[in-house]
């Protein structure tokens, strides 16, 4: 198993990779990627940890190389947000990276599945997928937006507010990455119930949980170490989805364009990436307004990075 990451010398790209150093399956080839010059000591730095995965770095030139014959790529590389700004201010300056990243994905290793982290995911997702149709190559079971923050969070929060065992939460956290497009479903909560109150404040707080980091770094960028956290999660059930395990996350994938054209759901993986699209099953009253609120929304997002690719 090769896996990339790009942009790997950056908050997210250093947690992840030495979450993933210390948890691929043995034997597995980690690459580095980045256009900071400090990469190659990132690589060497985790090379000391005693364990069977082989980290290399790879500097601004060498893209090809540390794509080639990838089967997973993370994409963390770019601009994360300051006080004040919107997910989507970062578009501008990301839309150009996650499109020459996604280029060299389908010139050295177009069947990898790749994990888009770079912000705004609503817009920089449809950019990949649009350099891979420009290719011919594209696939939809293998272009994901990585939500699972999304998710760990709202199981942290309701675990915290309701005295419950973390690991017994399980919380579908539908829709977008940014502001009223993130949709948790409280109302499909095994092992808690809440008030109208507790639903309006809570779901404020998971929509709200990326800002609420932002602020509290003050100007030092957005969460990094828990999306580490998130990212490791998600590209070691599409590993497990790989090996032939019977696995279910939630992800911003191209699903059958019922909501929007890209949306995220629960996904059965396997050795191609969706397996299976999964149903969201039944909504609340308040989460099927909130869905309406929000479409208009998300798909203005999808819209900007499809014009992006398309200009
Ligand atoms: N999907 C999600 O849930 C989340 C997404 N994010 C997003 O992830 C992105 C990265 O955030 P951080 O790691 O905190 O930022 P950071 O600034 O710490 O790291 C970004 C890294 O990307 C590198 N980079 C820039 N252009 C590149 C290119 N063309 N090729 C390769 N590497 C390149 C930089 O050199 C830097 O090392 C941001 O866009 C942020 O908004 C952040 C948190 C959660
Ligand atoms: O809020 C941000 O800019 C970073 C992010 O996507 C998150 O933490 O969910």
């Amino acid at each position: 198993m090769k896996v990339a990451v790009l942009g790997a010398a950056g908050g997210i790209g250093q947690a992840l990779s030495l979450l993933l150093k210390n948890s691929l399956p043995a034997g597995s080839e980690l690459a580095l990627y980045d256009v900071a010059p400090v990469v190659p000591g990132v690589a060497v730095d985790l090379s000391h940890i005693p364990t069977a995965v082989d980290v290399k770095g790879f500097g601004k030139e060498d893209l090809d190389a540390a794509l080639n014959g990838c089967d997973i790529v993370l994409i963390p590389a770019g601009m994360p947000r300051k006080p004040g700004m919107d997910r989507a201010d970062l578009f501008n300056v990301n839309a150009s990276i996650v499109q020459t990243l996604a280029e060299g994905i389908v010139k050295n290793c177009p069947k990898a599945m790749v994990g888009v982290i770079t912000n705004p995911v609503n817009g920089t997702v449809p950019i990949v997928a649009e350099v891979f149709k420009k290719a011919g190559t594209y696939d939809p079971a293998r272009v994901f937006g990585v939500t699972t923050l999304d998710v760990i969070r709202a199981e942290t929060f309701i675990a915290e507010l309701k005295g419950l065992n973390v690991n017994d939460v399980k919380v579908p956290v539908i829709g977008g990455h940014s502001g009223t497009t993130i949709l948790p479903l409280l109302s499909q909560v095994e092992g808690a119930s809440f008030s109208d109150e507790e639903v309006a404040a809570l779901t404020k707080r998971i929509q709200n949980a990326g800002t609420e980091v932002v602020e509290a770094k003050a100007g030092g960028g957005s969460a990094t170490l828990s999306m580490g956290a998130a990212a490791a999660r998600f590209c070691l059930s599409l590993v497990k989805g790989m090996q032939g395990e019977d696995v279910v996350e939630y992800a911003y994938v191209e699903g059958n364009g019922e909501d929007a054209q890209f949306f995220a759901q629960p996904v059965r993986l396997g050795k191609n990436g969706v397996e299976e699209l999964l149903s969201y099953g039944e909504l609340s009253a308040f989460e099927q307004q909130a869905k309406e609120d929000m479409l208009g929304t998300l798909n203005k997002d999808i819209q900007e990075g499809i014009d992006f690719m398309n200009k």
